[in-house]
């Protein structure tokens, strides 16, 4: 994985906070190691990361900056149809909104890192004949302990859930439709054929991120972002929604048929005296009842199958490689790190609520870390299924090639949060300590 950390200028509120003292040293592979301590004397013992980083940001390192040395190389490659991903680590306001999405939507040397991307992705769209009718279909969504909320949607509620194909789904409300059809509401990908409505659509689905918080910040911050960008095009588009359509006929007969076979096993047993169960003399299962049940199911089946073929068609069509390919962008909830580091008056004046949901993020970064490392080092078993973030990143993970993800650590300079900053650097250089 490419590890980079970022060290954001200290607020004006902080201007007269001691800063943490740092230096960093670079080895012959270009990988960088960094040493902080809490403050500049000689007493203060530092502590001192592997070569870890393929580079660390200074405050006075813009988004721009960072968006071309971490990001940029990969969109190439998003263009060749590589999958990439991204995640944002780091303890609560250490900057990672503004690494990811950017604060300032006017100036485009200030856009955060997911809306770069979508930009240069459509400025490739439009200089590049073969990416002609090319569009971005955005997802987002916000995992709060295992419940994902879509927030292109109201923030509906969805469910993750592996299926009996492997595929995590995310999953919202049944509803029911006109003539009879079943729609399990999935994650909405909205999609865009110009940077304008991209940059819309984001806007306004990441405002759903602060519904019901007094505190942005504490809300955010308790929760996982996933901003998802899939290349598509309009025959994808319509493709999908083709599929979802017959998914929805499907679900009722499918339960129709299960419901009918029940009922038919139900009638044809009757309980012996000896308390067994053994066939009804008076019942003969109506075969011809199941088999056209069966047959209804069977023909509704194909139909999904001929609508997944389809979008296996489009995307391996070969005019544009990139079609189906994603991007992904995580923003990471941040670690809680109270106890047992000097944090007890803080600790102590959290709700049960927000104890269990710190101990949920912190297994789940834990979780991701393993699977960060297995991942890696290539081993045949990844601990995927040991948290729903791990769950949801599964599909990313094993179709993201080494070296196309990336995790970016952001870090605060004040001395104050010395513990959330240590936390965090050993994190991430645990992570970028395996080198294939
Ligand atoms: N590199 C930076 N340059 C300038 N300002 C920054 C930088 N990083 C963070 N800030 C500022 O610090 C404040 C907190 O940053 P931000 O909201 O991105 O933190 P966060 O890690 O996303 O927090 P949370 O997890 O609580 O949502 C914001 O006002 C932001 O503009």
């Amino acid at each position: 994985m490419n590890v980079f950390a970022r060290w954001r200028p200290l607020a004006a509120t902080e201007a007269l906070l001691e800063e943490i003292d740092r230096r960093t040293d670079s080895n012959s592979r270009s990988l960088t190691s960094v040493s902080i301590k809490r403050r500049a004397s000689a007493e203060d013992r530092p502590w001192t990361s592997p070569a870890a980083f393929n580079a660390i940001f200074n405050p006075e390192d813009d988004n721009d900056k960072l968006y071309n040395d971490a990001v940029a190389p990969s969109i190439p490659r998003v263009l060749q149809g590589e999958n990439c991903s991204f995640f944002a680590y780091g303890h609560s306001g250490s900057g990672k909104t503004h690494t990811v999405i950017g604060y300032d939507f006017q100036e485009s040397k200030n856009l955060g890192l997911c809306l770069r991307a979508a930009k240069q992705l459509f400025d490739a769209f439009n200089d590049q004949n073969s990416c002609q009718g090319l569009g971005v279909g955005l997802s987002l969504f916000e995992l709060r302990r295992k419940t994902a909320f879509d927030l292109l949607n109201n923030r509906t509620q969805c469910f993750v859930r592996e299926g009996p194909d492997g595929k995590v789904h995310i999953r919202g409300d049944t509803e029911m439709l006109e003539g009879g059809k079943v729609r399990v509401r999935a994650i909405v990908q909205q999609p865009c054929w110009n940077f304008g409505s991209f940059q819309r659509e984001l806007v306004k689905g990441l405002e759903q991120r602060a519904t019901g918080s007094s505190s942005v910040h504490d809300e955010s911050s308790r929760s996982h972002a996933f901003l998802q960008l899939e290349i598509v095009n309009q025959s994808l588009v319509d493709a999908r929604n083709a599929l979802f359509d017959r998914q929805s006929e499907l679900v009722p007969v499918g339960k129709l048929a299960t419901d009918i076979m029940m009922e038919e096993d139900a009638k044809s047993v009757i309980r012996g005296q000896d308390g067994k169960w053994v066939p009804n003399p008076d019942y003969q299962k109506d075969q011809t009842r199941i088999d056209t049940i069966e047959a209804k199911k069977a023909r509704c089946e194909a139909r999904v199958l001929a609508a997944e073929e389809e979008i296996e068609a489009i995307i391996e069509s070969g005019s544009t490689p990139c079609l189906g390919t994603k991007l992904v962008f995580v923003d990471l909830a941040g670690a809680e790190y109270y106890e047992g580091n000097g944090f007890q008056s803080q600790a102590s004046k959290r709700t049960l609520q927000e104890r269990q949901e710190g101990r949920q993020i912190n297994s789940d970064l834990l979780a991701l870390k393993e699977v960060m490392r297995a991942w890696s080092q290539s081993q045949k078993r990844i601990p995927f299924r040991s948290s729903t973030l791990t769950m949801i990143l599964r599909e990313h993970f094993t179709s993201t090639s080494k070296g196309n993800s990336t995790i970016i650590v952001t870090v605060s300079p004040a001395a104050e949060q010395f513990a959330a900053t240590l936390n965090s650097l050993k994190y991430a250089s645990l992570v970028g300590a395996v080198k294939p």
